[in-house]
């Protein structure tokens, strides 16, 4: 009989969970599936459900909601779980799956039994920003702005059909302007922020990749931060990171998709000649490190695989 771990994907046939499906075949446990036509059907997952270690939710937030209801009615056998969705990240019960936001967090993520996968441009605006704050560099009510641009599987099976089936969407489109997109929280929370940033995400008609990109006065930041003090700042975060680095090179241009089909993270910084301002910017795949990578990196750490 197998040792290996059981898995349950409740959400196997989304985006997410068809990403995470592909990668775990080359990780020693043991994938748990019910047929397609079966994936609304709550008793049938449940089942599933308290026969494996690790359930894996990728599925709309209410739906998530759900399902973790469900788990935790179960009177015997409780699994561990992931969340790909919002519903959990900013939750004290949960752990925050982003592994690299500081040295103890992956042990933090091994011993949970509940673990949010953040949000895919969360993990980027965390990146560059959770370094700074802890440092000083930026205050905590620094007035932040995010940009970012999004290849349109962010969007899930239904922007992937209006780009690829209906063709009827826009090449490129700013959302978000009402200025209270649903990754605010986690970034604020994550970020070691008292003040919340604006934010302008927009999409592309482009599958998979991602920017988030911050621009910063270096006159405006505390104790007069020079460029030098905010790459070694990233340099030294990420030094033993396995999925993110700071590439310490300027480019001029910098394409959406340079990192799609991968699970890396780059950060880079970039400057004028009078080195008076900077953009930070963090490059990777949506469906990458901004999901599936992500959630494969904490199914190894939730299962010591
Ligand atoms: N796409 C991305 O880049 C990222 C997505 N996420 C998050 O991951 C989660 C999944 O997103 P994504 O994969 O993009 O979405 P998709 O729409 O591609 O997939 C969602 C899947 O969940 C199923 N589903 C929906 N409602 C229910 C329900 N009530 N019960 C059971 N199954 C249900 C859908 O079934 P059906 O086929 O019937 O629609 C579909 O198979 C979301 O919370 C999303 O926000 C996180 C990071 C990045
Ligand atoms: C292009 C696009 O629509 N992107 C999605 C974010 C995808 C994502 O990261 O969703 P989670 O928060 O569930 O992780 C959006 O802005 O709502």
């Amino acid at each position: 009989m197998s040792q290996m771990p059981k898995i349950f994907i409740d959400g196997e046939y989304g985006t997410t969970g068809l990403g995470i499906r592909q990668r775990l075949d080359t990780l020693p446990v043991q994938v748990c599936s019910i047929p397609v036509e079966q994936r609304h059907d709550m008793k049938v997952r449940l089942d599933m459900m308290g026969q494996v270690d690790l359930v894996v939710l990728c599925l709309p937030d209410d739906a998530s909601r759900e399902s973790v209801a469900a788990i935790q009615s179960l009177s015997g056998h409780q699994p561990k779980i992931l969340d790909a969705s919002t519903a959990f990240r900013t939750n004290p019960a949960w752990v925050y799956g982003f592994a690299e936001l500081d040295p103890g967090q992956a042990e933090k993520i091994k011993k949970a039994p509940l673990v949010a996968n953040p949000g895919c441009y969360s993990s980027g605006a965390i990146a560059l920003l959770h370094p700074l704050v802890q440092a000083g560099i930026m205050d905590q009510n620094y007035p932040v702005t995010i940009n970012a641009i999004s290849g349109y599987s962010g969007g899930g099976k239904q922007m992937i059909a209006s780009y690829e089936v209906e063709k009827n969407a826009p090449p490129f489109m700013l959302y978000g302007l009402s200025l209270e997109h649903k990754h605010l929280p986690e970034i604020v929370y994550y970020a070691g922020l008292s003040r919340e940033p604006i934010f302008v995400p927009s999409v592309g008609n482009f599958a998979q990749g991602m920017i988030v990109s911050i621009p910063l006065h270096l006159d405006t930041l505390s104790k007069q931060a020079s460029v030098n003090d905010i790459k070694q700042c990233l340099k030294q975060h990420y030094a033993n990171a396995e999925m993110v680095a700071f590439v310490d090179e300027e480019a001029a241009k910098l394409s959406g998709d340079k990192l799609a089909l991968t699970d890396q993270m780059e950060l880079r910084l970039h400057t004028n000649a009078r080195q008076d301002m900077v953009v930070l910017t963090a490059t990777f795949d949506n469906l990458g490190k901004g999901a599936s990578g992500a959630a494969i990196q904490n199914i190894r750490l939730m299962l010591g695989v």
